[in-house]
C-alpha cells in the first residue's frame, strides 16, 4: 500500500526523519484494522528508505497519541473492521516497531492508553507533552495484552508499577511517567514537535550501522517475549468472542460502568 492511499495515517519524510501520524482525532486516534495495516505499511516505507535515519510515531491533534483499539467499532461490529488480508495485524505492527533497524521515537502528544500505550512502550524512546497521560484500559473494556504489553512493560518500569497500570486501569501523568522511566523527556505541548525533531536530528548524525546493531542487541534480551505475545493474542482472539469481552466494549459505547459480576 502506498502512503498516498492512506486514510487513517499520515506519512511524511522531513530532514531524514519519517513522521508516522495516526490521523483519527475524532476517535482519539484509536486504531481499527485499516489503521494497523497503514501503520505497518508506513514503517515498511521508512525501513526501506535509505534517506530515513529515525522514525517518529505520533498522533494528530493535541488530545490523544492513541487510545488503543477503536472500542466503538468493536461494540458496533464485534471486530476492528475490515483489513487488507482479512486478519487484524496488531502483532505484526508490534514486531515491525521492534525489528525496523532504525530508532523509533514515540512523540506522545496526549493520552496514550490501551493498545496505544503499548505502541509507545515498544518504541525505542518516548518524548511526551506535559499534558500527556499514560495507562492500560483493557480489563475495563474486555481486552488485554498479555504479551509485550505486560511483560515488556514490567521490564521498562518494574513489576509493581506495571501491575498497578494493568490492575487499576488508572492513568498516570507525564511527570510520574518521567519519574518511573517510562518516558525520556517531558516538554510543554507547543514544544513537542521541535523537541522530538531535535532527538531525531541527534540520531540522524550517528552511524546507522552502529545504531542498527545496538537496537537489535537491546531487543535480543527480550525477544523471547514474542513467543509469549503469540500465546497471549491466541488467547485474546478466543476471549474476544465471549459475553464478558462484549460487556466491556458495550459498556464503553453506552458510557456506563461495565458489569463483570456474572464472570467472577
Ligand atoms: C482515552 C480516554 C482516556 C480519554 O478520556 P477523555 O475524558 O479525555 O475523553 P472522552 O472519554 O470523552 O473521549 C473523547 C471521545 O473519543 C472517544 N474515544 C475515546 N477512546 C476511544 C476508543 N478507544 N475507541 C473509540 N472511541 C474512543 C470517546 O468515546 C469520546 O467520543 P464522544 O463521541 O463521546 O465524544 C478515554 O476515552 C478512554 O479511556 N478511552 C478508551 C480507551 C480504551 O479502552 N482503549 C481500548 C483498549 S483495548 C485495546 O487497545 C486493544 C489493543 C489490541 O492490540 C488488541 C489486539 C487484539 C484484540 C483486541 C485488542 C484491543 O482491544
Amino acid at each position: 500500500m502506498q502512503p498516498s492511499e492512506f486514510s487513517d495515517v499520515r506519512y511524511e519524510v522531513r530532514d531524514a526523519t519519517a513522521w508516522v501520524t495516526i490521523d483519527r482525532p475524532e476517535r482519539m486516534n484509536s486504531f481499527r484494522g485499516r489503521t494497523v495495516d497503514e501503520l505497518i505499511s508506513a514503517f515498511k516505507h521508512a525501513w526501506a528508505d535509505k534517506e530515513v535515519g529515525a522514525i517518529v510515531l505520533t498522533g494528530a491533534g493535541e488530545r490523544a497519541f492513541c487510545a488503543g483499539g477503536d472500542v466503538k467499532e468493536r461494540a458496533e461490529t464485534g471486530s476492528y473492521g475490515p483489513t487488507e488480508w482479512g486478519t487484524f495485524e496488531i502483532e505484526r505492527l508490534h514486531r515491525i516497531i521492534r525489528d525496523v533497524p532504525k530508532p523509533v521515537i514515540a512523540s506522545v502528544n496526549g493520552v496514550a492508553v490501551g493498545g496505544g500505550h503499548v505502541l509507545h512502550v515498544l518504541c525505542d524512546l518516548t518524548v511526551a507533552a506535559e499534558h500527556a497521560r499514560f495507562g492500560q484500559s483493557g480489563p475495563r473494556v474486555g481486552s488485554f495484552d498479555a504479551g509485550f504489553g505486560s511483560a515488556y512493560l514490567a521490564r521498562v518500569i518494574g513489576e509493581k508499577r506495571a501491575r498497578q497500570l494493568w490492575f487499576t486501569c488508572e492513568l498516570i501523568d507525564a511527570a510520574t511517567a518521567l519519574n518511573w522511566g517510562l518516558v525520556n523527556e517531558v516538554v510543554p505541548g507547543p514544544d513537542l514537535a521541535d523537541t522530538t525533531a531535535a532527538w531525531a536530528a541527534k540520531i540522524n548524525a550517528l552511524s546507522p550501522t552502529a545504531l542498527r546493531f545496538l537496537k537489535h542487541s537491546f531487543n535480543a534480551d527480550t525477544d523471547h517475549l514474542g513467543g509469549l505475545s503469540h500465546v497471549a493474542f491466541d488467547g485474546l482472539e478466543v476471549f474476544s468472542h465471549t459475553d464478558e469481552a462484549a460487556e466491556g466494549a458495550r459498556a464503553f459505547a453506552e458510557k456506563r460502568a461495565p458489569d463483570y459480576r456474572p464472570y467472577r
